[in-house]
């Protein structure tokens, strides 16, 4: 009696408040553990055992972390900054980092509104004065939005949300981002200056809306702030460490700078008597313990956003958002997913079907070769990105060898993997029209024979000519694979010198042999005395290109597909490849 293999659902682990509209998406497919408030070590002595792990901006996603996961496929951080995870070591490990770019933009750019005016207007203070029971009208007297310039730093996304905003308060914009979109800048009414000095001279108010990178930590320094207006005020909604919190309490004592709202610290929450504490309790300055994206529309955005990446990752999928791999546009991702899989199941084929196959002599395995030609013809041609295909290519090709030793490959580090390992893929496209075709695009795989001088001839990637093709004889021939996808299927439509169309999927028994009388019902027999099923069956004679011949027995051969419901073993295999007519066979699982 067959005993059922339960297989455990993989692990998903979130160690900080996470919106439970997304968590909702994972639960019943996978294990789903919030654990909040662990320390460092805890952490990382708990997270071999998953698969995703779900961060805000309070945990620290260390290298150290990410070398003792050893499980673990994606890391997605609910929100946009990633400066928490150690994205560089992460793709070396092949862990796909995600966001979501665009959840809570609209919480941030309205909280740099709210601590603007509250700047503006002493709300902080006056509340606190009013709680305490004062009643003091005139020490609180601010100012007006009104006619001031406001100068962004970082025109991206929440920065031009925030001109948005503002431009309705009837405030001049400015803004300093070497790398802004000056259309997007113009229909916001945004002047782009070129350079930071630029803008710190003119500021009334100053907003910074950049990432936390090399480039910004530190850039509003003593010296920016000495080029400021004393009348200025200063707005940060985006990172901790961008303001120098010494200097800039300085200049608050001084009266040199009028005041400030923040959101952010160097560190959170900051440590007493740190510098940021002093500028937390000083008067001119509102502050915020990191609300910008505290809102209950912006954790819902974002939760789904990312839980919707882990499930397409956990899943095999590609997730639409991440930050250490090639960006998709949504429509190409759409054409691109289906074609993703297939090439995955043709290199897996490749793989399987060529590494080990039993023939009359017995049990052969072929050298794997490490020069690949990839062509993708029909509408796939006219893709911008093909690298979410190239990294299913080496993942199909290395997953057989590899799922032993736990190498998670995927389309962060397939580029790094092939190169390590010597796999070479040369990727082409090809317009030409396929309108004979019942599908509008496919993929052909060639496995290139090795070049020595005499075998030159069989090399097809140097002429195309069908005269070449014509010359093909083992063993120097190239091995070829070919694929469609049809209804979201993967088709192998060409195996080698073979062509018959299939399903790349579930266990395949693959055979050549005399295409003659009896041999289907020979192999059905054999299986069916093993109890294995036979689902689907495809006969694959010789391609038209491959010529018949005379005096070599390929001309008189075909291949002969079988879909069957369990793997099938190597007596079974053996007692095939006995009998005249089956020359070889294979087994495949895809
Ligand atoms: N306080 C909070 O809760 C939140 C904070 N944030 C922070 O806001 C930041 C900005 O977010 P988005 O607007 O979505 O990012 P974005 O990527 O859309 O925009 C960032 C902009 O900064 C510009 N930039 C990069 N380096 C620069 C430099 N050296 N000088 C001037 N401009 C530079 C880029 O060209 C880009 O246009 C995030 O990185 C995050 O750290 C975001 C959401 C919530
Ligand atoms: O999205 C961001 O970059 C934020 O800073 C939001 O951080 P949080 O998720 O609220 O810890």
């Amino acid at each position: 009696m067959p005993v059922a293999v339960h297989t455990p659902k993989p692990k998903v682990l979130i160690p900080e408040k996470v919106s439970p509209d997304g968590l909702a998406l994972l639960q019943g497919q996978f294990e789903v553990h919030e654990k909040k408030g662990l320390s460092p070590e805890e952490l990382k002595a708990i997270i071999g055992d998953y698969e995703a792990l779900i961060v805000r901006s309070e945990t620290k996603v260390t290298a150290e972390l990410l070398e003792a996961a050893k499980k673990l496929k994606v890391v997605a951080r609910a929100g946009v900054g990633v400066d928490n995870v150690d994205v560089a070591s992460a793709t070396k490990h092949g862990i796909i980092v995600v966001n979501s770019p665009s959840g809570n933009i609209n919480a941030a750019a309205e909280h740099t509104i709210a601590l603007m005016m509250s700047v503006a207007r002493n709300v902080g203070d006056a509340c606190a004065s009013i709680k305490a029971g004062k009643w003091e009208r005139s020490r609180l007297v601010g100012v007006e939005a009104k006619g001031k310039t406001l100068a962004i730093v970082g025109l991206g996304k929440v920065g031009l949300t925030v001109a948005r905003i503002a431009n309705g308060f009837g405030m001049r914009l400015i803004a300093y981002d070497p790398y802004a979109n000056p259309n997007l800048a113009a229909s916001a009414s945004v002047t782009l200056k070129p350079s930071l000095a630029d803008i710190l001279k003119e500021a009334d108010f100053l907003t910074l809306h950049t990432p936390l990178i090399a480039s910004t930590r530190g850039m509003i320094g003593a010296q920016e702030l000495a080029t400021m207006k004393p009348t200025a005020r200063i707005l940060n909604v985006a990172r901790g460490g961008m303001i120098d919190e010494d200097a800039l309490l300085e200049a608050l004592e001084a009266g040199t700078i009028a005041g400030a709202g923040i959101d952010v610290f160097t560190s959170e929450p900051p440590q007493p008597d740190s510098s940021a504490s002093r500028l937390i309790a000083h008067p001119k300055v509102v502050a915020t313990p990191h609300l910008g994206a505290s809102t209950k529309e912006a954790q819902e955005n974002v939760s789904i956003d990312v839980c919707e990446q882990v499930v397409s990752i956990l899943s095999g999928e590609l997730p639409r958002s991440a930050v250490n791999a090639p960006i998709i546009l949504p429509e190409e991702y759409r054409t691109l997913q289906p074609f993703v899989a297939l090439i995955e199941k043709m290199g897996s084929l490749y793989t399987q079907h060529y590494s080990s196959h039993f023939s009359t002599s017995g049990k052969t395995a072929q050298q794997f070769r490490t020069t690949f030609d990839i062509t993708y013809e029909g509408s796939l041609a006219n893709l911008n990105t093909t690298k979410p295909l190239f990294a299913a290519l080496v993942k199909g090709l290395l997953t057989p060898f590899t799922s032993s030793d736990g190498l998670n490959i995927n389309l962060v580090n397939a580029e790094i993997l092939a190169k390590e390992r010597g796999i070479l893929i040369n990727e082409a496209r090809s317009r030409e029209n396929i309108e004979d075709k019942p599908y509008s695009s496919f993929v052909t795989l060639r496995a290139r024979a090795s070049r020595s001088p005499s075998h030159q001839r069989s090399d097809l990637s140097r002429s195309n000519s069908p005269s070449a093709a014509k010359t093909l004889k083992k063993p120097e021939e190239d091995q070829i694979i070919q694929g469609f996808v049809s209804a979201n299927r993967p088709y192998i439509s060409r195996l080698d010198r073979f062509t018959g169309e299939f399903v790349a999927k579930g266990t395949l028994l693959i055979c050549r042999n005399f295409d003659s009388c009896g041999k289907i019902g020979f192999v059905g027999s054999q299986l069916g005395a093993a109890g294995v099923n036979i689902r689907s069956m495809c006969v694959a004679p010789l391609h038209e290109d491959v010529e018949e011949v005379e005096g070599e027995v390929e001309g008189n051969e075909a291949l002969m597909i079988l879909g069957v419901d369990r793997p099938v073993g190597e007596d079974v295999v053996k007692g095939l490849v006995k009998e005249e007519g089956v020359l070889e066979v294979s087994v495949v699982t895809l």
